[in-house]
């Protein structure tokens, strides 16, 4: 059989050769411990049932967006206008924008690098995609010309696997250049979760400027829920797509028990958890950092992230050859060459480690990793 390598198509292939593996710090989903308060939650799905059965959803539905968006800073919302979507996840809501955005053009500025089920998305619905680096996006208003041959800017902050957020000065000057030039604003906000950065009011800021915007919020990046989760796809009020036709091609509705557990964690979030998460991911970003330190030639590229990710650069060595070395201890991270989609060479020599997970594997993974990289 090829080397997995050379067959896996896209990242997430990547990351299906890792779900088995007890050292599994490839995909970017939560896998750590439930902490006691979220154990109280999933003792209570036997009761949230019978109350998900009973109550009417969009009850359910309205108070799981308030509590989770609430929890980000996001305390502006337009649900009571109807424009706030719920989907089974967020690639779900991905494909629905990018089917609607399809109908009416052909090309999308899409921020450079990202990760690959992005591109993917876009490209599967005929879409020709102008790569915008992300340092040109946060360095000031992009090329008129850009903006003249492409009907959306689409926009991943947190971006992944850089954790660089898009300042709130930053998003009110690219929605006024999008609101000037009639072009719609995406936003793929999954990782905003961990960054306090990123919990200011974007929907105020994006209203403000007059364009027309879509905002696609994820609960699943966040806690331990076994791909149990949500996908919001947020718009706004003339953002002139078939976006609600295009979700009712799809889908009726989501499971109202996954949005009252989303609901209750949500709240939990906001009464401390969110804080002792993001101690949780600083400690293990800490943890791996300190468990390479002294190793020669290697860099962690991101120095300011916060979220659940970190990238590791290998100096010369090929992130390939680290990717298959570690894979012979059980032990998987995720190769960067793909989330260049526009130039894969570019992430030849890093690769993406996974932080929310137990401390104890990710400390595991860290001294495989550690022993690899010593021996050249
Ligand atoms: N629909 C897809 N392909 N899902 C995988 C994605 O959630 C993983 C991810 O975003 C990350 O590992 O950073």
């Amino acid at each position: 059989a090829q080397a997995a390598e050379a067959t896996a198509q896209n990242l997430t292939q990547f990351e299906t050769l890792a779900l088995s593996s007890r050292l599994n710090l490839a995909d970017g989903h939560a896998r750590q411990e439930l902490t006691p308060p979220q154990r109280r939650v999933i003792d209570d799905l036997p009761a949230l049932w019978v109350e998900a059965a009973e109550r009417p959803v969009d009850e359910i539905e309205r108070a799981a967006c308030h509590a989770f968006l609430g929890a980000l800073g996001q305390h502006s919302h337009p649900f009571d206008d109807g424009r706030v979507l719920a989907c089974y996840s967020s690639s779900l809501a991905m494909e629905i924008f990018a089917r609607a955005l399809a109908t009416e053009s052909d090309a999308i500025a899409l921020i450079h690098p990202t990760f690959d089920n992005i591109p993917d998305i876009l490209r599967g619905v005929g879409l020709r995609l102008v790569p915008v680096e992300e340092d040109a996006l946060h360095d000031g208003p992009l090329p008129t010309e850009l903006l003249q041959r492409v009907g959306c800017v689409f926009v991943t902050t947190p971006n992944n696997p850089t954790g660089r957020v898009l300042p709130e000065e930053r998003l009110r000057g690219l929605a006024e250049q999008c609101a000037e030039h009639g072009v719609v604003l995406t936003l793929d906000t999954s990782f905003r979760g961990f960054d306090t950065d990123a919990h200011y009011d974007h929907y105020a800021v994006l209203e403000a400027s007059g364009c027309r915007w879509v905002v696609i919020e994820d609960t699943g990046k966040l806690w331990p829920t076994l791909e149990l989760k949500i996908g919001w796809l947020v718009h706004s009020a003339e953002v002139g797509l078939p976006l609600e036709k295009i979700h009712s091609d799809i889908l009726l509705g989501v499971s109202p028990l996954v949005l009252l557990m989303v609901q209750r964690f949500a709240e939990d979030a906001a009464g401390g958890g969110l804080a002792d998460l993001h101690r949780h991911i600083a400690d293990n970003r800490a943890l791996l950092r300190n468990s390479l330190a002294g190793v020669p030639d290697i860099s962690f590229v991101d120095t300011f992230s916060r979220t659940s990710v970190d990238r590791l650069h290998v100096g010369d060595r090929q992130g390939l050859d680290v990717w298959s070395a570690v894979r012979e201890h059980q032990l998987y991270l995720l190769p960067c060459q793909k989330f260049h989609w526009a130039n894969p060479s570019e992430g030849s020599h890093t690769l993406r480690v996974a932080l929310s997970r137990n401390p104890l594997a990710l400390s595991t993974g860290a001294q495989v990793l550690r022993s690899v990289l010593l021996a050249g």
